[in-house]
């Protein structure tokens, strides 16, 4: 990090009070209260539209909350933007079409104020199994595989905080465990703080130190569930019984969430 960076290698993250209602009164986020540990996967599940998406814009700056404050080692959101210490990879990986996929990801490190690093560009176009599409363009790529260079570009920045929204949404079954073996060997190494947004109970517990659970919207925690797995995860962990037992849990919690009105973090 660099001598003038006010924030921390590993930032942790604090929600308090944020509630959000968008126009029309759309009451998406009850106020919550909750703190993410800095260097930890946080994974956030809950049914569709009760508001995940929404609380990881927040957290990324590119929306207000109604009321409460969220800071990012201590600072609020428009910090670590300012100093490009944040990446997020979305369902829409928003790729520049007149650009290869090189060229996407090496325009992060561009934004980012970074010097160029063909080795590091091609070593994650490698790891996300686009060897041999380096100069190819967006048009001509499935899916799955711009979702892919997202997920390059988002990690090439080694960014302090990673923000993750059904990023493997696109991506066909037997890549995704794959990815979902192979990216934290990147992000662990460096600590750094990531929160994913998934639909996947198995990608949640292979991925994450921790999972909330969300209830209908508008949003609460409902379950905090820690997943006490060793990182990384070795390989062909999730055929063992402990890894089955963690996705058991999560969907348990599930169930119960979205039969829940009572949250368990005080809201
Ligand atoms: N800009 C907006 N204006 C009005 N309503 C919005 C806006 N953005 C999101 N919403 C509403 O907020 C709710 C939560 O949306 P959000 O995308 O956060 O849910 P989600 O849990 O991520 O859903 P999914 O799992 O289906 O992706 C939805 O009802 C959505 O219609």
């Amino acid at each position: 990090m660099g001598a003038d960076a006010e924030i921390p290698t590993s930032p942790g993250i604090v929600c308090r009070g944020v509630s959000k209602v968008f126009p029309g009164g759309v009451e998406v986020l009850r106020p919550l209260d909750v703190t993410l540990e800095g260097g930890q996967t946080t994974a956030l599940v809950g049914p569709s539209g009760c508001g995940k998406s929404t609380l990881l814009r927040l957290i990324a700056g590119l929306e207000a909350p109604t009321a409460g404050e969220i800071l990012i080692g201590g600072a609020p959101p428009s910090v670590i933007l300012r100093e490009a210490a944040l990446a997020v990879a979305f369902q829409d990986p928003s790729l520049l079409p007149w650009r290869t996929v090189r060229g996407n990801i090496e325009l992060a490190l561009k934004l980012a104020r970074k010097p160029p690093d063909p080795r590091k560009v091609d070593d994650l176009i490698r790891l996300v199994g686009l060897e041999g599409f380096a100069d190819t363009r967006p048009a001509a790529l499935s899916g799955g595989m711009r979702q892919r260079v997202a997920i390059a570009r988002s990690m090439v920045t080694e960014p302090r905080l990673l923000l993750l929204d059904e990023p493997f949404g696109a991506v066909d079954e037997l890549t995704r465990r794959q990815l979902a073996e192979d990216l934290p060997r990147i992000w662990e190494p460096r600590r750094t703080t990531t929160v994913l947004v998934t639909h996947s109970v198995s990608e949640a517990v292979m991925l994450s130190d921790r999972i909330l659970v969300l209830s209908p919207r508008p949003a609460k925690i409902v379950e905090d569930i820690p997943v006490d797995l060793p990182r990384p995860r070795p390989a062909g962990i999730d055929s063992t019984p402990a890894f089955r037992a963690a996705v058991q849990e999560v969907s348990a919690g599930l169930a119960r969430g979205m039969a829940s009105t009572t949250p368990l973090a005080a809201q």
